[in-house]
């Protein structure tokens, strides 16, 4: 793709609660009960709003995380969470994480639709399968169901709430008899001003890719290379016109972990401290739960073994996500580096989810080159620590962006879905 791409890039924000990083509540600025006071979350939504960014994200993996490598362990429910800050801002998109695993088609349509309601048009839900065991067993299953299982419920889960949501408006009764789900009824809310929320797909294997194009609006990927990312955008567009939609109506949002200083060093200076003061193995333990791997095992003064990287990966009972381990392995094998290398430069570009540490008119430059290249539509940028980080891309970064044509100026749009079609095209 060229400099002649039209439009401006689509900026979200993985909230992740408190930061991406887990040392990030830690911050003087937060208190022990931030991640449940509304208060908190009321100033997040106002400084996005202020940056006149796209939508804030809330992920959600129905379960107590696991502190070693779950930077936020606890959080509140994301239809809930977004629900107060729709009463306190009027153009920020909010996007409730779901997973269509662990939930019923019927209820999750009734909250996401109502939540589009108290939000004027602004909600969206970000599909998820879970690949958690514990969530799964929080609902009461002995463990997550196989991968291709997840997928395919999730295919009938979205139609069917797709219907659902459909009916709203005609009054039709929804009749489905499928492998999953077997419902005859319709829903007692109404469509709202945008219609029903935006969907949006996290989950980067090549049956979440083909549920991604076939309903999607948005795709929440984790790329750490520029070229795994050019190829996910273009599978992901190409299945969105094989289901005889425009590849523009699917947007693919990258998460970006962003360290951002006054200078190159002061930003690595600050992700340096963060990581040191958050747990000693949580690097390890991260790596290992996204390639589905125990990297603890590893001589760090090693290179990653040649088993690790071409293991074969069974998409049916893979552990992990796919979509994080096929971009882990595609860094590991474009540096060769060392297991305690790998783990040292992940600090700043990111283990899984790509990562930036800089001034923010290197992250401009960032965000140009791969929207340029066609390798995104925008980023769903991960502030190490919310509550400062959010401030300074609202603050700095975007009206660097706005300067070289890059980003709006100020909302002319109301909805999410308005949002994303005033974008790119
Ligand atoms: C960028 C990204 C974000 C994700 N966020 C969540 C989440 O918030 N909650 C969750 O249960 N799963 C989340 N997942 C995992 C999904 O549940 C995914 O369906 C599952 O891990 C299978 O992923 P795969 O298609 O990459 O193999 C995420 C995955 C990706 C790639």
């Amino acid at each position: 793709m060229s400099d002649h791409r039209q439009g401006h890039v689509i900026l979200g924000v993985n909230v992740l609660v408190l930061g991406y990083l887990p040392a990030a509540w830690q911050s003087d600025r937060l208190r022990k009960d931030s991640f449940v006071d509304p208060a908190y979350w009321e100033n997040i939504g106002a400084v996005a709003e202020r940056g006149t960014l796209d939508a804030l994200f809330l992920a959600d993996a129905p379960l107590l995380g696991d502190p070693a490598y779950d930077a936020n362990a606890g959080r509140l429910e994301p239809t809930v969470n977004w629900s107060h800050v729709a009463a306190t801002t009027e153009r920020i998109g909010l996007i409730a994480t779901a997973s269509s695993t662990l939930n019923d088609p019927f209820d999750l349509a009734q909250r996401l639709l109502s939540l589009d309601h108290v939000s004027g048009g602004r909600a969206g839900w970000n599909i998820v399968t879970t690949r958690n065991s514990p969530a799964a067993q929080n609902f009461g299953l002995p463990d997550i169901p196989e991968r291709d299982d997840r997928y395919d419920r999730a295919a009938e889960f979205v139609d069917v709430v797709l219907g659902l949501w459909d009916s709203a408006a005609t009054r039709d009764v929804v009749r489905h008899h499928g492998r999953f789900f077997d419902l005859e009824g319709r829903l007692d809310v109404p469509p709202s001003r945008q219609g029903r929320p935006v969907l949006i797909q996290a989950g980067g294997s090549a049956k979440g890719r083909a549920l991604a194009g076939r309903r999607a609006e948005g795709v929440f990927a984790a790329e750490l290379t520029k070229e795994g990312a050019i190829e996910h955008y273009r599978e992901v567009k190409r299945h969105a016109a094989d289901a005889g939609r425009s590849p523009e109506s699917v947007k693919i949002l990258p998460g970006l972990l962003t360290s951002i200083g006054s200078t190159e060093e002061e930003a690595r200076r600050r992700s340096d401290d963060l990581h040191d003061r958050g747990p000693a193995a949580y690097s390890v333990q991260w790596l290992s739960q996204a390639i589905g791997y125990d990297a603890s095992q590893l001589d760090l003064d090693e290179k990653f073994p040649k088993e690790v990287l071409t293991a074969a990966v069974d998409p049916r009972t893979a552990a992990g996500s796919i979509g994080f381990r096929q971009s882990i392995v595609a860094q590991i094998r474009r540096t060769n580096p060392t297991v305690r290398e790998y783990l040292r430069q992940t600090r700043y570009t990111g283990s899984g989810h790509s990562g930036f540490a800089g001034t923010p008119e290197q992250l401009v430059d960032h965000i140009e080159d791969w929207y340029r290249s066609g390798a995104v539509d925008g980023f769903n940028l991960q502030p190490d620590v919310l509550v400062d980080g959010l401030e300074v891309i609202a603050d700095e970064v975007v009206p660097l962006l706005r300067k070289r044509g890059l980003f709006r100026h100020e909302y002319a749009t109301d909805t999410l879905r308005g949002h994303f079609q005033a974008a790119s095209n």
